[in-house]
């Protein structure tokens, strides 16, 4: 066989090879990764796009507020990612559940073991005949775990959470803050990996809205349980490391917390807002860049060194680095 022949064979093999390996799963290192979401709901013979291809990535450990305003898709979002609800297109896997190949059973089982979730109506997330360490109890008692073991995992709890002096009280002995504190320990008690938070500080004041993000904090840092809170509150941004903003059913900006130490060791944080580049390349402009420079139907984009510009259609032309904007068949390509 001569070697031109040879390095033939290893091509087609090497190529074989390729075609057999499954090309990498979008964000297949995530603990929580929607791709592409979209969730059309019809009511009365009209339909409402309620996602509109959202793609979220979310890392096991990390502690994140999706806010938005109302209407925007939020809730949608969760009813999905808690598994109350199936999108109608896209990909959605939470660790190493596919939500939208799950059998109900398995749908009975995700919710019992992979999330605990903490609603905004407290009357929602407790038991109102139940005290505080016997709500806690409850699930652990369903799931069979002994007496002492449930006993034992609902004083851990209440303490870590600042409210052990609630064990014997039942929730109309409680203040609303205690109570979401309580639900917090509730939705832990099985030990899920994820914690969804819908609207968790909707019905408190500001100062106990904040002990209750706090304790969620806590949740995070001292368990190493994800985080993920919904709210159209902004401030609660003030109080996790990231915010994802959703607009119109898709993710549109990004604010990161970060603790900087400057030169003499002193400590800031320092927060830093970031517009989403999705999979396809499109980037949501936010409406005051867009009505202050008129920015409307065509734009034209210029490459430069380290960032990229955008014009105006009305003014003139940039100079001459810029990038041709690509036809459709290019980019495709
Ligand atoms: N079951 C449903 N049937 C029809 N339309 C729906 C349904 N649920 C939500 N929608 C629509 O989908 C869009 C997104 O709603 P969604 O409840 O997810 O938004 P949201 O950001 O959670 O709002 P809010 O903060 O007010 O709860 C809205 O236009 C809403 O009217």
């Amino acid at each position: 066989m001569s070697s031109t022949q040879t390095d033939d064979l290893d091509t087609l093999e090497t190529l074989e090879s390729r075609a057999r390996q499954r090309p990498e799963e979008f964000g297949h290192n995530a603990l929580i990764a929607c791709d592409n979401l979209v969730r059309i709901y019809q009511s009365e013979g009209i339909e409402v796009q309620a996602l509109q291809g959202l793609d979220l990535l979310i890392e096991a450990g990390e502690e994140v507020a999706i806010i938005g305003a109302s209407g925007s898709g939020k809730s949608t979002l969760l009813s999905v990612l808690s598994g109350l609800d199936v999108p109608t297109a896209g990909r959605v896997r939470v660790g190493p559940w596919d939500l939208m190949a799950m059998t109900a059973r398995q749908r009975v089982e995700y919710r019992r073991t992979m999330v605990g979730f903490v609603w905004q109506q407290t009357a929602r997330n407790l038991m109102p005949y139940l005290e505080a360490a016997e709500n806690i109890e409850l699930p652990l008692a369903m799931a069979g775990v002994g007496r002492r073991a449930r006993k034992a995992r609902a004083s851990e709890l209440l303490a870590m959470l600042g409210v052990g002096y609630c064990a014997e009280r039942r929730p109309s002995q409680m203040s609303g803050g205690e109570q979401q504190r309580v639900a917090i320990g509730v939705a832990l008690a099985a030990s899920p990996q994820v914690l969804f938070a819908d609207e968790p500080t909707g019905q408190l004041d500001t100062a106990t809205s904040v002990e209750v993000l706090e304790s969620l904090r806590s949740v995070n840092r001292e368990l190493g349980v994800t985080v993920v809170v919904v709210t159209h509150d902004p401030s609660v941004s003030e109080h996790v490391q990231r915010t994802v903003s959703i607009r119109d059913g898709r993710t549109s900006s990004e604010v990161l917390r970060r603790t900087h130490t400057d030169e003499h060791g002193d400590e800031s944080v320092v927060a830093e807002e970031y517009a989403v580049l999705d999979r396809a390349g499109r980037v949501q402009l936010p409406r005051e860049y867009r009505e202050v420079l008129e920015l409307s139907d065509r734009v034209r984009l210029a490459l430069e060194q380290s960032h990229v510009a955008i014009w105006p259609d009305r003014s003139p032309s940039p100079a001459p680095r810029q990038a041709p904007v690509p036809t459709q068949a290019e980019e495709s390509s």
